[in-house]
């Protein structure tokens, strides 16, 4: 990495950043989104480099809470590529993809002039190419948990130790409440750098007034206390914070606005589908409710997340209806899980979760249909066009995950499992099924991929 920075003539434009560098195993990208809001509601113009993208590689880069524009993108990829063409050799190839694309990140943030560039680690931490960053002015770590371990260990203290190695000699870092363990490997990575080290706790919903967070999820206030304790700092060491004041009390105005403001897709989204809509609760409809999640800490707060939002939304919608004057909504309602998961992550530790804690909150399943990712085949390493016939769709791995949902539901009335060659689809049946059943109400959870929600987020956005 800085091979290439210095490839780029970047060395002295990145020194100059002001960066926030955040890592951590789930609320990453929450968090910068967080962040990046507060900053800008306090009229700082913003960089925000987040991934994985989930429809075009351009929500990466955000300038101003904004994606790049594609005309900005253009100019710079090519600007960076043409100079690596010319430079790269035997000694030193081209960067890889994701490289690539933090180094562009550099350049878009630098030529923009933002005041602040919010950084977010794409894995683990210590030989993560956003870690070329020599002087943030902040590092946060967010909740850890097992992912990726066949990377960075079997072991919480691994894992964090891993993460920790964004920390910087005497630069002041934040995390969330973790485990004993994760918090001992953070403490002493910490202190073996001088690093002034504390704890963010979660936000006080209290302190935003009449304001709701702008993402949904009780975890989410967990990444809005790092997302205020990072922005504050920022604030402080930069010389912005002026008579803002900022403690366990009160908020300042441009903070509440930030955090109520934020919008980052694919976390506990709502869509009704545009096709088969929902007027009322007595008419039925279809409704996606998206979320990336696929760790299993993160399938259970998204379980919970769902399981309270269809029971709000229900209430939200309940009217009186000629026809059906006195019908609860909830029992109309039918639930439908839409999943897929990337083959190295353990579907026996998924589902369950998953399952376990819906039915903990009252929410039943009455059909899961497991499919295949689409985007995979427009990833620029993979080289294969996505099969035109159905029967061409290996889906060895989907018939996996359906005998583990199936093995979870035995014995069960009510529940029936389904495996769809491709999301169109799956999506296709979920319309004509939805239609014909009104007044009945589709709930579709879409989770336990990224590039899933992406993928479905891009089909009923159609
Ligand atoms: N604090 C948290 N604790 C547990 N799960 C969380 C937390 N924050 C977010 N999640 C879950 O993780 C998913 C992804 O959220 P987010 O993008 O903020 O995290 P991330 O760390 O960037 O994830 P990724 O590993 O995909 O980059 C969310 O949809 C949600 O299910």
């Amino acid at each position: 990495m800085f091979d290439y920075l210095k490839m780029l003539e970047l060395e002295n434009a990145i020194s100059q950043l002001k960066v926030i560098h955040v890592a951590g195993t789930k609320g990453k990208g929450s968090t910068c989104a967080f962040t990046e809001s507060i900053l800008r509601s306090c009229g700082f113009r913003t960089g925000l480099f987040t991934s994985p993208h989930l429809i075009d590689v351009r929500e990466r880069f955000r300038l101003d809470g904004v994606e790049v524009s594609e005309k900005k993108f253009l100019e710079y990829f090519w600007w960076c590529w043409n100079r690596f063409q010319e430079k790269t050799g035997d000694d030193v190839p081209m960067p890889n993809y994701f490289r690539f694309l933090t180094l562009l990140g550099f350049k878009i943030f630098s030529a923009e002039k933002v005041d602040v560039a919010i950084m977010e680690v794409g894995l683990g931490g210590k030989f993560d190419p956003t870690n070329v960053v020599q002087d943030p002015i902040v590092c946060g770590i967010t909740s850890l948990g097992y992912d990726h371990m066949e990377i960075l260990g079997y072991t919480l203290r691994e894992i964090a130790g891993e993460k920790a190695g964004i920390f910087k000699k005497g630069i002041p870092a934040y995390t969330v409440p973790q485990s004993e363990e994760a918090m001992h490997a953070l403490e002493d990575k910490a202190s073996q750098l001088g690093v002034p080290f504390q704890v963010a706790l979660p936000l006080d919903p209290k302190l935003l007034k009449d304001e709701h967070l702008g993402l949904h999820g009780e975890h989410q206030f967990i990444n809005a206390g790092l997302a205020i304790a990072l922005s504050s700092l920022w604030l402080r060491r930069t010389g912005n914070l002026k008579d803002m004041l900022i403690n366990e009390n009160t908020l300042p105005a441009q903070f509440i606005r930030g955090l109520s403001r934020v919008n980052l897709e694919g976390r506990a989204q709502v869509v009704p589908d545009p096709l088969v809509q929902v007027h009322n609760s007595s008419h039925g409809g279809l409704i996606f409710y998206l979320d990336g999640a696929h760790s299993p800490e993160s399938l259970e707060v998204c379980a919970k997340w769902f399981s309270c939002a269809i029971d709000e939304n229900t209430h939200h919608l309940e009217e009186p209806h000629e026809n059906h004057p006195n019908r609860q909504g909830e029992e109309e309602n039918l639930q439908v899980l839409l999943f897929n998961c990337m083959s190295v992550r353990d579907p026996q530790l998924l589902l369950p979760r998953l399952v376990n804690t819906c039915a903990q909150n009252g929410v039943k399943f009455h059909k899961a249909i497991f499919v295949p990712n689409q985007s995979v085949y427009y990833k620029v390493t993979f080289h294969s066009s996505p099969p035109t016939e159905p029967e061409q769709v290996d889906l060895s791995w989907q018939q996996t995950l359906q005998e583990v949902w199936n093995n979870l539901h035995q014995n069960e009335q009510g529940c029936s499992s389904s495996v769809f060659p491709s999301i169109p689809s799956a999506i296709k049946w979920l319309r004509e099924n939805a239609q014909q059943s009104r007044p009945i109400q589709f709930q579709v959870l879409v989770t336990g991929s990224l590039h899933l929600v992406g993928d479905v987020l891009k089909l009923i956005k159609q």
